[in-house]
C-alpha cells in the first residue's frame, strides 16, 4: 500500500469529505490516480459519463478552451471540445506550440496508460452534450456572453483563451446542438491540496527559432539532470516512463512535469494534460526518446510489463479498452493503432542500444515502484 489520502487528509476541512467524489479521492495514492480494478473508479466513470450538468464555467488556466462542469455527488469534469475529425493530422508546417487541442487525444491518451498499468491519467470520458440544456443554460455569466448562432445555424461559443478563442476558431454544435467532448476528474487543487510543477528538462524551445540545448549536448543528462538532486530518488524513473508513454502516444507538448505533494516525498507523476498527442500517425518523433536514450535509465518494472504487453499486441488490447460501449464514433483510427505497434518496437530497440552500452544491470533500475 502506498501513501494515501486516507491517512494524510491533508486540509481535511476544505474537502468535500461525505460525498462519493471524496470515496475516490482516497483511493489515489502516491502510486497511482485510480485503482483499475476498483468500484470507486467505476463510479467516477458513471458520474462523468452520465451526471447532469449543473454549472458550466470556463477553467482560467490554459491556453486552449476548457470549461469546468459541476456534477452530481462532489464531482467537477474539465471539458474539452472536440474540435478536429479523427484522422486529422498536425499541419506539416505547423509547430507543436500551435497545434490544436484533440478531445480525442485526451481519451485515448487515458486508455494507453490504462493499459500500460501507470494509471496516472486521471479517469476521463468521451460524451455527447446538448450545447444549449447542457453548456448555454448551465453557463455563468462570462462564458454565455459569448455564445452566438453561426450561419449554418448550429450554437456556437468562443470562450476567453489565447489560443483559438475567436469567433472563427468557435466550439459549435454539429450538427445542431450536438456537442461532443471528453470530460476529465477534476483533482483536487490549491489550497485544497499542494502540486508541484516542475519544469521538464526535456522541455522544447516553443520558438520558433531557438534551439535548446538537450537538443544538440549528447551529454545533457549527465551534465544537467543526473546531478540535480532532486532526480536522486524517483522522479528520474517517472521522467523515464513518461517519455516512454509520450513517444507513444506522440505527445510533443511536455512542459511540466506535475505530481501531488501531499502524497508525500516518493510522490509519482500526474499524467495530465495530452489533448496535443496523437498528431501524427504517419511519422514517428524519436526526439520525444531524448530523455531515454541520453540517460540510460529504464524502470525494470514498467519494462516487464511493456514487454507483456507486446506479446498480447499492444494496439489490440488498447482498442478492446477504447472499446466501452459508449455511442462515439470509434477514438482512435487504424493508423493510430499501427503507430502504437511501431513506436513500441522503436523504444525496445533503444532501450536494446543503451543495454549493450552499459548492461542490462546498468539501465533496468529496480525500486520497488511498479
Ligand atoms: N484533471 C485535473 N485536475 C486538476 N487540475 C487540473 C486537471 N487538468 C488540468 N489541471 C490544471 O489545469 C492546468 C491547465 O490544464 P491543461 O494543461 O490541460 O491545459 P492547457 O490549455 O493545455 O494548458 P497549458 O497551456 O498550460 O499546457 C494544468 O496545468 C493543471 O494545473
Ligand atoms: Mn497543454
Amino acid at each position: 500500500m502506498g501513501d494515501s489520502f486516507q491517512e494524510q487528509q491533508p486540509n481535511s476541512q476544505l474537502l468535500r469529505l461525505n460525498t462519493t467524489w471524496f470515496q475516490y479521492i482516497k483511493t489515489i495514492t502516491n502510486f497511482h490516480v485510480y485503482d483499475p480494478n476498483s468500484s470507486e473508479l467505476k463510479n467516477v466513470l458513471k458520474h462523468l459519463q452520465h451526471g447532469t450538468i449543473s454549472e458550466a464555467n470556463e477553467m482560467s488556466q490554459g491556453t486552449q478552451i476548457k470549461l469546468l462542469l459541476e456534477l452530481p455527488n462532489g464531482f467537477q469534469g474539465l471539458l474539452k471540445p472536440y474540435r478536429v475529425p479523427r484522422n486529422y493530422q498536425t499541419q506539416p508546417d505547423h509547430f507543436y506550440f500551435s497545434d490544436v487541442e484533440r478531445h480525442h487525444a485526451e481519451i485515448a491518451a487515458f486508455h494507453v496508460d490504462k493499459v500500460l498499468g501507470f494509471n496516472r491519467v486521471p479517469p476521463l470520458i468521451g460524451r455527447f452534450f446538448n450545447i444549449t440544456s447542457d453548456i448555454r443554460e448551465k453557463a455563468t455569466a462570462e462564458l454565455a456572453k459569448t455564445f452566438f448562432i453561426s450561419p449554418a445555424h448550429n450554437t456556437c461559443f468562443r470562450g476567453h483563451c489565447s489560443y483559438y478563442c475567436d469567433t472563427s476558431h468557435a466550439v459549435c454544435g454539429k450538427p445542431g446542438d450536438l456537442l461532443e467532448g471528453s470530460v476529465q476528474v477534476l483533482l483536487p487543487r490549491p489550497p485544497e491540496i499542494n502540486w508541484q510543477k516542475i519544469t521538464h528538462p526535456y522541455r522544447r524551445s516553443y520558438s520558433s527559432i531557438k534551439q535548446v540545448e538537450w537538443e544538440s549536448n549528447e551529454n545533457f543528462c549527465y551534465e544537467h539532470v543526473m546531478i540535480d538532486e532532486d532526480y536522486h530518488n524517483r522522479l528520474l524513473l517517472d521522467m523515464m516512463d513518461l517519455s516512454a508513454f509520450d513517444f507513444l502516444i506522440g505527445n510533443l507538448d511536455r512542459h511540466h512535469m506535475m505530481r501531488i505533494n501531499s502524497l508525500g516525498t516518493n510522490t509519482g507523476l500526474i499524467h495530465l494534460d495530452n489533448g496535443r498527442s496523437f498528431g501524427r500517425y504517419d511519422s514517428d518523433d524519436l526526439s520525444i526518446l531524448t530523455p531515454i536514450r541520453q540517460c540510460c535509465f529504464f524502470r525494470y518494472a514498467t519494462f516487464m510489463r511493456l514487454y507483456k504487453i507486446y506479446h498480447q499486441g499492444f494496439s489490440k488490447l488498447v482498442a478492446d479498452s477504447l472499446d466501452t460501449g459508449e455511442t462515439l464514433q470509434t477514438i482512435l483510427v487504424e493508423e493510430h493503432l499501427e503507430a502504437l505497434d511501431r513506436r513500441l518496437e522503436i523504444l525496445f530497440a533503444h532501450l536494446d542500444t543503451c543495454m549493450k552500452k552499459h548492461k542490462v544491470s546498468g539501465v533496468m533500475i529496480d525500486d520497488g515502484i511498479y
